[in-house]
């Protein structure tokens, strides 16, 4: 459904950095990809970038089997139709003073298959319906919502087009604990009545376990792993995504050890190190061993480990002998 390939994204202005280098995946009709990785890794940037948001500086992006030129009108109009993005703060999608029912059915008339009223309030009611509104909510204005149901009203309005890849940035960020699992439990039921494709950006990696089939992990715009899910959470490769994952504190650490704090900054883009990104934090890399200077002058390349890629030149491997490495000296963790 989605195949990005070699993205390199920069932000137009002088003496602005690379904030992606080199990101390639792909996601399946159906699948689930959740990016992760610390503020500023690029997460949002990726996302943006497939809508036409963020300047794509090389690379290509692919969407259902078609190539897609943001610079061509036809291009732009087909992706529309099929990729649709979902943003953190759902009342900034909406305009005050337009009606719930006006906001959902501005986003699909115009569409091939709506030229009546009628159709259009078959279609507004359907997708009410779909995000687990009454159709009475069509009347309401925006400051008349709570943040669930402004969040459920922005995902009807994603879906009126019947696209086929949702990227939902952050989309329940801002929303209370509780309200969040429904919002979770209801992209993920609509996932499996429509046939959806996610792109799932989430600084919550329980949300991204919850919804994601694949994840990937991002650092200064680089990817360090990229695994299924299970996989992943379970028997992480990369040390950065052990520490990630061991900073999660209502989530167990997998072999149930004291939870670790991935402490200082990744690195700026601007100042990318020539080795691996997460160099300077790693508990296992240069800073606590000799002999792995190549971490600092050489960069890892993305590579198969059992079934998982990783971007690390002394990957966890989860062998008992394994673990005992990443038990070295943890100065990293607090
Ligand atoms: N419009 C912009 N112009 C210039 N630089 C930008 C712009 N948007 C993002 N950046 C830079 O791109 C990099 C990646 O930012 P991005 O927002 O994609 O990261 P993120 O992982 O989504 O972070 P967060 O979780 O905080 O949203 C950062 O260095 C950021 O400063």
């Amino acid at each position: 459904m989605l195949e990005v390939e070699n993205l390199r994204i920069r932000y137009p202005g002088r003496d602005r950095p690379t904030v992606i280098e080199d990101v390639s995946f792909a996601i399946a009709p159906g699948g689930a990809l959740g990016l992760v990785g610390e503020s500023g890794s690029g997460k949002s940037t990726i996302a943006k970038a497939i809508v036409g948001l963020a300047p794509v500086t090389g690379g290509s992006i692919a969407v259902d089997g078609s190539p897609i030129d943001h610079a061509r009108a036809r291009s732009r109009r087909a992706l529309h139709d099929r990729v649709q993005l979902v943003f953190q703060d759902p009342r900034a999608s909406l305009n005050p003073r337009r009606s719930v029912g006006d906001a959902v059915a501005d986003a699909f008339v115009g569409g091939a298959t709506i030229s009546t009223s009628v159709e259009r309030g078959r279609r507004l009611a359907e997708l009410l319906e779909q995000v687990g509104l009454p159709a009475s909510f069509a009347e309401r204005f925006p400051s008349e919502l709570s943040g669930g149901q402004a969040q459920r009203v922005a995902i009807a309005r994603a879906l009126g087009r019947r696209p086929r890849l949702l990227l939902l940035d952050e989309v329940t960020a801002s929303l209370d604990v509780s309200v969040q699992a429904s919002i979770l439990n209801l992209l993920r039921d609509l996932r499996d009545e429509l046939g959806l494709t996610y792109l799932v950006i989430a600084h919550d990696l329980a949300i991204v376990r919850y919804l994601c089939d694949h994840a990937m992990v991002l650092q200064a715009g680089v990817v360090l792993e990229r695994a299924a899910v299970a996989e992943l959470f379970d028997e992480p490769r990369h040390p950065y995504t052990k520490v990630l994952i061991d900073s999660v504190p209502e989530m167990e650490s997998p072999d149930g050890r004291e939870l670790a704090l991935v402490t200082g900054d990744p690195p700026d883009p601007a100042h990318r190190p020539s080795g691996c990104v997460f160099t300077s934090r790693c508990p296992i890399g240069p800073l606590h061993r000799v002999g792995r200077e190549i971490c600092l002058s050489d960069r890892p390349p993305l590579s198969p480990q059992g079934d998982a890629e990783v971007a690390c030149h002394f990957p966890i491997t989860h062998s008992a002998g394994a673990r005992e490495v990443f038990d070295a000296p943890r100065t990293v963790s607090t």
